[in-house]
């Protein structure tokens, strides 16, 4: 599990400009030209901007240091334990600010070449209730050019196959999804206009309607199927059935607004309402699923992935991983023939995958953000250190005594109705399945309202425990703030004594990927995470969409203080995890 340092540059060269032939190390930026012995770029210019978009100046942290050292070098032991473990593709900070410059200033949806009720559908249906809604950095840079609006950005095709192929890569939290989804379902109904077959069918369709309304008619009374009938054009595959919903329910909002047929398969789904949607005479034509459920259904019915033109792998390290990649790869193989774009998505790329990529997918375009690989400095990181006192190595108290008085400070702050108090949502993750069921029981011993979450919760129970922490409305209960006092959690446990303002999942990396839990503010990783992209994925669960969070790691004595350390110093001056 190690990302990688070139995500942003397609292989061979390719992601340099094209008038770019100088060394590779020219790039500007701390990690940029470790061999450089004066500073690459005018300092009076950055000081006349100002810091403006793309200077070096923006990667300063709050002391106003930029990841180098005295002598003005590149500071490499700030990151040094986390470049041992060496997994996650590094970008050069010379293409990040490049990209940063070369992202669009668009101010809206509607400066995007969507149709029209898909631009209304993204502020009416799918971002209800939000108000001054801007496109995302990611948003702005892959939505035009997934769009194939004219950018001014190079947008390579396959000169055999036709085929567009991106990856998209962002960090956490950053709306990922519409800026894959917007240019997708657009793509969907613009095809469908000029679909020679659709063309036909409407037309028969109309006819027929129109034969059945005659007093004398005699003939059949069903509809022919329609041609997509179990041949969807465009399918999104996702790791879990959680994200599944969750993709699904967007899919879903954006179908009511330009109307088309959207099925989701996963085990949440019953295997009726699954053949229902799949075999429906009307036809279907976008399908989320998981890859195991659609490789199953393909298998006993191999033209289900014969129309496919618009193909995205979310969560594509997971999905390229070991135990994915045989059945992503058999979805991927059949599809391939027909497909017309290609997306890969994830906010972390590890090295092994960039190779892969560079391998199978040499024409492939990276649209990566000047953040990648980084977590947003909205969150911020608290070490508690398991082997001092009062812990004494006892990670389950000092686990609950975090969770106390992240209980008692929402409680000190009141909220307007007296007597009613916020729930604090706290997600907390370690590294074994079994780990969940013995923290999440020591939790409850000491009065926390805590639930585990593991690979063998089953999946409808999963979706279920999520939604209290995906959903965005506030949570409150009935409380009066006095009864929870400053009395620190004990190793025995607090009788007859609740948390009520708290609500704790103990989970494994299985709600670490991708799931939407905007109300969460507070991560406690209990265990320390095996590599930089856990933590990325872990701390990426609070902080979303320009929220604030919190993130509190519990280092025992096996644990690298070094990479901790590192990630906070990181965190703390707003870089790349590498
Ligand atoms: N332009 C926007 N303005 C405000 N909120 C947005 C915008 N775009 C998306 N969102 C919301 O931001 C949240 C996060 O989006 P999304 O799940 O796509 O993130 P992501 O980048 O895929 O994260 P992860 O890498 O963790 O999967 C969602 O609730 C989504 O509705």
């Amino acid at each position: 599990m190690v990302l990688s340092d070139r995500v942003a540059q397609s292989p061979r060269g390719a992601g340099r400009d094209r008038d770019d032939k100088g060394p590779r190390n020219r790039s500007a930026g701390p990690f940029g030209g470790m061999n450089q012995t004066s500073v690459p770029f005018d300092l009076r210019e950055l000081r006349d901007k100002g810091g403006s978009p793309g200077s070096r100046s923006d990667y300063r942290d709050r002391d106003g240091r930029d990841g180098r050292d005295r002598r003005g070098k590149p500071d490499e032991r700030r990151t040094k334990a986390m470049k041992m473990q060496s997994s996650l593709a590094s970008i050069s900070y010379g293409h990040r600010n490049r990209t940063k410059e070369s992202i669009s200033e668009v101010e809206s949806f509607d400066q995007f070449d969507l149709l029209p009720p898909l631009r209304e559908a993204v502020s009416g249906e799918v971002l209800k209730g939000m108000v001054d809604i801007k496109p995302t950095p990611i948003q702005r840079l892959a939505i035009p050019i997934l769009l194939g609006q004219n950018t001014g950005r190079r947008s390579r095709q396959r000169d055999t196959s036709g085929r567009q192929e991106y990856m998209l890569a962002a960090e956490t939290g950053s709306g990922k999804t519409l800026s894959y989804l917007l240019p997708l379902v657009n793509a969907l109904k613009k095809e469908e206009a000029t679909d020679p077959t659709i063309a036909e069918y409407n037309e028969y369709f109309t006819k027929q309607m129109e034969a059945m309304k005659a007093p004398d008619y005699t003939g059949p009374r069903e509809f022919d199927p329609h041609p997509t009938m179990a041949r969807p054009r465009v399918i999104i595959l996702v790791p879990t059935a959680e994200l599944v919903d969750q993709v699904g329910i967007v899919t879903k909002a954006l179908s009511h607004a330009v109307k088309f047929k959207s099925g989701r398969f996963s085990a949440n789904v019953s295997a009726r309402v699954i053949r229902r949607d799949m075999y429906s005479p009307g036809g279907i034509d976008l399908v989320v699923s998981t890859p195991h459920l659609l490789a199953s259904m393909a298998e006993s019915d191999p033209y289900i992935l014969s129309r496919v033109t618009h193909l995205v792998i979310d969560e594509v390290d997971s999905l390229f991983d070991r135990s994915f990649a045989p059945v992503t790869t058999s979805i991927l193989d059949r599809a391939l023939p027909t497909i017309k774009q290609l997306v890969l998505c994830s906010a972390t790329i590890p090295k092994w995958l960039d190779n892969y990529v560079a391998r199978q997918f040499p024409d492939m375009v990276r649209l990566t953000t000047p953040n990648l690989h980084s977590i947003p400095r909205r969150v911020q990181l608290g070490v508690i250190d398991v082997t001092k006192d009062p812990y004494r190595n006892n990670k389950d108290l000092a686990c609950a005594d975090a969770i106390w008085s992240i209980g008692k400070d929402a409680a000190s702050h009141e909220g307007t109705v007296p007597g009613v108090i916020d729930v604090k949502r706290i997600m907390v993750f370690v590294n074994e399945r079994e780990k969940t069921t013995e923290v999440a029981q020591y939790l409850v011993s000491q009065g926390i309202d805590a639930v585990a979450l593991h690979r063998d919760t089953p999946e409808q129970r999963q979706s279920e425990m999520l939604r209290t922490f995906t959903m965005n409305e506030p949570m409150r209960v009935a409380a009066d703030p006095a009864t929870i006092t400053d009395e620190p959690a004990t190793a025995s446990g607090i009788k007859g004594r609740k948390l009520p303002n708290t609500k704790v999942l103990v989970a494994t990396d299985l709600a670490s990927r991708g799931i939407d839990t905007l109300a969460v503010r507070h991560v406690i990783l209990y265990d320390c995470p095996h590599t930089t992209i856990d933590f990325i994925h872990r701390l990426g669960r609070a902080g979303r969409m320009r929220r604030r969070g919190r993130g509190i790691v519990l280092v025992g004595k096996e644990d690298r203080r070094d990479i901790v350390a590192e990630v906070r110093e990181s965190m703390h001056m707003g870089m790349a995890l590498i």
